[in-house]
């Protein structure tokens, strides 16, 4: 059984006054973004996220105020769009990811992804968690890792007699699941999560929180959220980001970083408490 609170548990502690900050923990990746630009567009400037191991931490905010950027900024999937430029650091457990000697392919076999839309690949259920150990050339079991992982993703019971269908055969949210399961398979110590739940109806991400809950005690997540609901819900730590429109720009910044139950029940900054209360969206 596990030991870690659940979503009602959460809830209601949510409702409680706040008193003392959570205790401090290990910082597994320290993201500090001065300057980040698309072409000459500048899209996040000032925003510094100690992420701690085995938590949950939220990035929240309005449209286009930088969550995905600076998510993606960590395990450098920004690399991959023309013009990305940064200055600034992440650090992951102390060495620097953008370091000219860190091959980006291993960056992303600690730090894994799962995105807003479940992307199964037109292969097997199977398949599709092995793929990434067939890449990494896995030495061990694969039958017994694919299982782990789908244990691990809640999904084994659900999908163990039938392996060999194709993963696309799911409801949306096992999907997201299989994708989970497809993230964890390399052991990845971070999990980043962009909108993991957008694309689910409420039972199905309801049980996507439930398992990120669980996946806490194994692994650090960072998770990208338009739902602040889902935010309280599940994250240990928040960080609430917004735009900068003066001088003509359109930049994104890190206003407010602490405890969930504090960024929600007494936020330091007046423009946190607005976008908590819904007086802007
Ligand atoms: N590939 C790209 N090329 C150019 N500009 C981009 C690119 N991706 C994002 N941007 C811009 O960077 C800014 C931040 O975008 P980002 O998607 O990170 O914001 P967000 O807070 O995640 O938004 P949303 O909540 O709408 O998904 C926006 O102005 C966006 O238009």
């Amino acid at each position: 059984m596990s030991s870690e609170p659940k979503v009602a548990d959460i809830l209601k502690k949510l409702s409680e006054p706040v008193h003392a900050p959570q205790p401090k923990r290990e910082v597994v990746i320290d993201c500090h973004i001065k300057e980040l630009y698309y072409g000459n567009f500048k899209a996040v400037r000032d925003t510094h996220i100690p992420i701690e191991r085995n938590t949950i931490t939220a990035f929240i905010g309005p449209s286009g105020c930088g969550k995905s950027t600076a998510l993606r900024c960590i395990n450098r999937m920004n690399d991959l769009i023309q013009g990305f430029r940064f200055e600034g650091h992440v650090h992951y457990r102390g060495q620097d990811m953008y370091d000219k000697k860190v091959d980006p392919v291993n960056v992303r076999r600690y730090i894994g992804m799962v995105f807003q839309q479940p992307n199964p690949f037109h292969m097997s259920i199977f398949n599709n968690v092995a793929f990434g150990l067939k890449l990494n050339r896995f030495k061990g079991d694969l039958h017994a890792q694919v299982e782990k992982s789908l244990r691990g993703a809640a999904l084994w019971d659900e999908v163990k007699d039938k392996l060999k269908a194709s993963g696309l055969s799911l409801s949306g949210g096992q999907q997201q699941r299989l994708c989970i399961a497809r993230a964890i398979a390399t052991e990845p110590e971070v999990l980043l999560m962009d909108e993991p739940c957008s694309a689910l109806d409420p039972i199905a991400t309801r049980r996507v929180e439930e398992l990120m809950i669980e996946l806490k005690q194994k692994y650090t997540i960072a998770i990208v959220t338009h739902n602040l609901q889902q935010a309280a819900r599940v994250a240990d730590k928040t960080g609430f980001m917004f735009v900068d429109t003066t001088k003509g720009g359109r930049t994104g910044y890190l206003v407010e970083f602490d405890d969930t139950v504090k960024i929600f029940r007494d936020p330091s900054a007046p423009e946190t408490q607005q976008y908590i209360r819904g007086e802007f969206s």
